[in-house]
């Protein structure tokens, strides 16, 4: 992984050395606020290898009597297995492994209703994961794929099937695990929900649609090599989150993440959350987007180029794709595309990425640019690790603890009041 800050104007970036340099050392020595959930940074050295091995068991199981295994949760009970699955599992063809489909991650009746239907024909089990065992959205889905387990496979075959993720101790998610005689997995205390697809969270769902998790541990095990290193010079986290401030100080109020390659559009998806949550608190934080190009050159584009100038991009580039395609010769060449016969379509793309650059940078859109190897579990585990590193950083440098987030509790109480639950 590499990443390359020429793009930027870094006029003044000494003045932000020495605070990033202290928010990470306030991150390593575990002595700033959250301090709590810093899990994280051992755990790629430090898993629970019991735990590790019935994943794995567990895992060959699904995968021996499921089509499907359904999977429930929200937030960063989602959005890793969401990233590293779509990422990982092909365009069309999901070349091993079992068919991961999603629920409790929104409250969509029709999509509850049309998963249901979907799985009257399938072989299916289910990993429900709340950390908390009480959000609303898994809850109200897994009542209801309980309900479909049990009388499709009757009480006693359905706890075969039946795989919760919770707390260790406590919570409504892990007493009824308890009751029921369900096999249950653990979201360590210390690490927070959106850092948590390191443990069984993400590592039980990804180890059934066919991920190599040894190889994701091993990135995450990489990126802690690389990225807890005390240098501003040799440590690209703490770099980047200085410069993400020094823009943010500087008016520039939205990241943009941005890819060229469709499959990491749920990598975005999960960035969002991590940045979001942990950085958007007491009135401040840049505010993270993402857009998927070329698709969205064709729509936010125009905002990016030519909107008001509070925006700059880190744009993430995958230097080696694992297929490609190249353009032919057409004798007629009505289309005009001639002059590119020959070219594979990697490199139409790649000029697309370096245009758009150089267009964006005209356009007073500053650019940083991260590359990854290529789209494989071990790039893919250290590219999130050095994203837990760098808003552990650029959360501290900012002033607020990054690893809570009281925000999100205030659309819950509105609408618990809205739904007349008792207490509310
Ligand atoms: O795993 P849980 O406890 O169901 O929480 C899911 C998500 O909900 C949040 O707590 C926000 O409500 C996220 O931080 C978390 O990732």
């Amino acid at each position: 992984m590499n990443i390359d800050f020429t793009n930027v104007d870094l006029t003044g970036l000494d003045s932000y050395k020495d605070k990033s340099l202290d928010a990470f050392k306030t991150l390593i020595e575990k002595t700033g606020e959250g301090s709590d959930f810093l899990g994280w940074i051992d755990r790629p050295v430090d898993l629970d290898m019991q735990e590790y091995e019935r994943i794995k068991k567990a895992s060959k199981k699904i995968q021996t009597n499921s089509d499907v295994l359904v999977t429930i949760g929200i937030g960063g009970s989602y959005l890793g297995t969401k990233a590293i699955d779509y990422a990982m599992a092909g365009y069309f063809r999901r070349e091993n492994g079992t068919q991961l489909v999603y629920a409790g991650h929104q409250l969509s009746g029709e999509y509850l209703y049309d998963l249901l239907d979907f799985l009257k024909e399938k072989e299916f089990s289910v990993n429900v994961i709340s950390k908390s065992g009480t959000t609303t959205e898994p809850a109200i889905a897994f009542r209801f794929l309980k309900e479909m387990a049990e009388e499709k496979y009757g009480k006693e075959e359905a706890k075969n099937r039946i795989f919760v993720t919770t707390d260790r101790q406590k919570g409504a998610l892990k007493d009824l695990a308890t009751k029921e005689g369900y096999e249950t997995f653990v979201v360590p205390d210390d690490i927070g929900g959106r850092f948590s697809v390191i443990s069984a969270v993400g590592l039980l769902p990804l180890c059934v649609a066919g991920v190599d998790i040894d190889k994701f541990v091993d990135g995450f095990k990489n990126g802690r090599k690389k990225y807890t290193i005390n240098s501003f010079e040799e440590n690209d986290a703490i770099k980047y989150a200085a410069i993400r401030n020094m823009l943010y100080e500087n008016g520039k109020d939205i990241e943009v993440l941005v890819n060229y390659e469709p499959k990491l559009k749920y990598i975005s998806e999960w960035w969002k959350q991590l940045f979001a949550e942990s950085e958007g608190k007491d009135g401040k934080g840049l505010f993270p987007v993402s857009v998927n190009n070329t698709t969205d050159l064709h729509s936010l584009g125009q905002m990016i180029q030519d909107g008001k100038r509070n925006i700059f991009e880190t744009v993430l580039k995958v230097q080696k794709p694992d297929k490609d395609i190249t353009i032919k010769e057409d004798s007629d060449n009505l289309d005009g595309l001639n002059y590119l016969a020959g070219r594979d379509l990697s490199y139409v793309n790649e000029k697309a990425m370096e245009g758009t650059i150089l267009a964006h940078i005209k356009g007073n859109v500053p650019n940083i640019l991260l590359t990854i190897d290529d789209v494989s579990e071990e790039s893919l585990g250290e590219l999130l690790y050095f994203f837990e590193v760098v808003v552990g950083v650029s959360g501290y440098m900012l002033g607020v603890n990054p690893f809570n987030q009281p925000g999100v509790e205030e659309y819950k109480t509105q609408m618990f009041k809205l739904l007349g639950k008792p207490g509310y």
